[in-house]
């Protein structure tokens, strides 16, 4: 599968011959702003799922969300960055955020799996999300790449018929449409995102109108 669709990755690849094999996380996100759903999600799939790193990756134009709601992605890269400072299973993946434009799953996880042909990738996604995937731009290909691990999301039934493996995690019902309403009505978001992130929110007057 994965030779057959070489020729169609655009970008620069740098693979990797170590041949070193580990479990990977991916949580993609928009990440318009980061909160702590995003963290405890990560945290609590990474033990269950024995996960050597979890990446956290900030797309460039969500591909189904209407751009003009989502801020610069380099603000919300920024914000990643602050949110997973201090775990050292968590990193932040930049390779969307670099290659601009809508930001569709398969063309980055092709492009991270030739680059490490050894890694198991684990998908990680909210239950919004899973009943979603009817929609992913190319989501049989997709699945031949990424394992899709589901989480649990308070309010959301999940109903799929794709293969994902789910793990329960802690329910938490933030999310970030909730924070930015809050910081528009002038409301706190204080134990809603890290300390970092709500710094970062106010010294660059994010979210304000
Ligand atoms: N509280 C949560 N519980 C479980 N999964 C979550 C939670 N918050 C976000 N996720 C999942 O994390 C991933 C990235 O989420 P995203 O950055 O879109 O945040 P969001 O809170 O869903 O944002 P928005 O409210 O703007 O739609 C998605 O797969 C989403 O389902
Ligand atoms: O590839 C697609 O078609 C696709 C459609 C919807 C969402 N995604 C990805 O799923 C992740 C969560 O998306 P979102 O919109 O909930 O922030 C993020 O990495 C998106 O780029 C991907």
């Amino acid at each position: 599968m994965v030779s057959s669709l070489k020729a169609q990755v655009q970008t620069k690849v740098e693979f990797d011959f170590t041949g070193e094999k580990k479990r990977i996380g991916i949580l993609g996100g928009t990440f318009n702003p980061p909160h702590l759903g995003h963290l405890l999600i990560a945290e609590q799939v990474a033990n269950v799922l024995d996960l050597d790193m979890v990446m956290f990756m900030p797309n460039a134009m969500p591909p189904h969300i209407d751009p003009k709601v989502a801020l610069d992605p380099r603000h919300r890269a920024s914000m990643v960055q602050a949110a997973i400072a201090g775990n050292s299973r968590f990193a932040l993946e930049l390779l969307e955020v670099q290659r601009g434009g809508k930001s569709y799953t398969f063309n980055t996880m092709l492009q991270l799996k030739l680059e490490h042909p050894n890694y198991e990738y684990y998908f990680i996604i909210g239950a919004d999300e899973v009943n979603y995937l009817t929609k992913w731009y190319r989501i049989d290909d997709l699945l031949k790449l990424v394992h899709f691990v589901g989480v649990n999301r308070p309010g959301q039934v999940v109903r799929t018929n794709y293969p994902v493996n789910f793990v329960t995690v802690t329910d938490i019902g933030i999310s970030s449409t909730d924070i930015r309403q809050r910081l528009q009505r002038g409301q706190s978001i204080r134990y809603l995102v890290p300390d970092m992130v709500a710094a970062y929110i106010f010294e660059n007057g994010l979210y304000l109108k």
